[in-house]
């Protein structure tokens, strides 16, 4: 068994401690400069604030300032940081990194760099001393996991993937347990395109959900399903089309880190539930504010998308008809225009 850091104790740093845990690894996870109060509670008690539920007693909580202790000795890393704190987990890891260190993280996100959008393993991987940078292949998790799930043992499967086999062989045998089920997946551009968008993509499903209700519609009357299915489907065509524009393999969209993550997070996520205060009509700065400070991947990712695609098109690599479904919830989500879908261009040749 083998002594795993986890550098984020968010909610999913801290679920993905219960599987390693349950492994029998030595899990130490350390909190952020912002998470001083999850890991007071850890010590105090072993209960998970924002999570709202008691971890086991086997994981060993350390402060922010505590992290040299942590990783002394550190067999495997994981990142539970989200994207805004990707470069500081980066640079707080790198006076530890040793040659061959595994390291995994849980981040969901794409980067824009040098007019490209690009994947966050890479991005880590830029960001370690030179010394050790040829052998440490960052990888990451995708696929459909609630934190609070996996945390609570539901049956859960995942892929890890990045860009050398030999880490995803290992990285993958060590993740996985009885009801956690880890699958190395070797297109890193596919799994990542997919992890990212679906938070965007989940927000605009969700968007009927806001609808329907501002309609007058109520739980248990008829819905706007034949609405959603809609946009679920033009939203698995344009992570197709990324994925494609990126040089990934478009088919690992349909598989966990595409339809099976967009569908876990209409269904269950915080990305779900922001999309149905827009879908009310509440306009971004009252529906972030509903939100309580949650982590937003969707505002994020959508911020980087805009920039990207420009880029993307004004080398001619993408037409401005493309991914409409995409562009409608910039407007909505970016700029508060109204939402409304322009179902007539979905579904056509070249529309993603
Ligand atoms: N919650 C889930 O079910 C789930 C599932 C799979 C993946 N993810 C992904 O995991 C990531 C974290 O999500 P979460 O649900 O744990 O969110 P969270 O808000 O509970 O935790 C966010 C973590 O990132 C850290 N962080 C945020 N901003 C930072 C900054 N500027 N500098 C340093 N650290 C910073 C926080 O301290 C905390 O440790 C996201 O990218 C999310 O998409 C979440």
């Amino acid at each position: 068994m083998a002594v795993i850091t986890v550098l984020g104790a968010g909610m999913m740093g801290s679920a993905l401690c219960v599987p390693l845990v349950d492994r029998g690894h030595e899990v130490r996870l350390v909190g952020t400069h912002l998470d001083g109060a999850i890991i007071e509670s850890l010590q105090a008690g072993h209960f998970h604030p924002t999570m709202k539920l008691d971890l086991p007693a086997a994981i060993r909580p350390y402060p922010a300032e505590a992290l040299p202790a942590a990783m002394e000795g550190a067999e495997l890393v994981a990142l539970g940081v989200s994207s805004a704190g990707i470069d500081w987990a980066t640079s707080q890891l790198a006076p530890f990194a040793r040659p061959g260190l595994p390291i995994v993280m849980i981040t969901k996100g794409l980067e824009l760099r040098e007019g490209r959008l690009g994947v966050l393993p890479d991005r880590v991987q830029r960001g370690l001393p030179e010394a050790v940078r040829d052998t440490v292949f960052p990888a990451a998790i995708a696929g459909p996991c609630i934190a609070g799930e996996l945390a609570r043992r539901v049956p859960t499967c995942v892929v890890v993937t990045g860009r050398d086999a030999g880490t995803l062989a290992r990285l993958a045998e060590a993740l996985r347990g009885p009801y956690y089920h880890v699958f190395p997946c070797a297109d890193v551009i596919g799994a990542e395109v997919s992890a990212a968008l679906k938070n965007a993509y989940a927000m605009g499903v969700a968007f009927g959900v806001g609808l329907h209700e501002k309609a007058g519609g109520v739980a248990g009357s008829v819905a706007m399903h034949n609405w959603e299915s809609a946009v679920f489907a033009q939203a698995i065509r344009e992570m197709m089309r990324v994925t494609a524009l990126l040089g990934g393999d478009p088919l690992t969209v349909t598989g966990l880190p595409g339809v099976g993550d967009l569908d876990v997070t209409m269904n269950g996520g915080r990305t779900g539930r922001f999309g149905r205060w827009l879908g009310l009509g509440l306009g971004v700065a009252a529906s972030v504010a509903r939100m309580e400070g949650a982590t937003l991947e969707c505002l994020e990712i959508l911020a980087v998308m805009r920039e990207g695609l420009a880029a993307h098109e004004a080398r001619g690599e993408l037409r401005p008809g493309e991914l409409p479904l995409l562009r409608q919830m910039m407007a909505v989500a970016l700029d508060d225009a109204p939402v409304a879908m322009p179902f007539e261009r979905f579904f056509a040749e070249g529309a993603g």
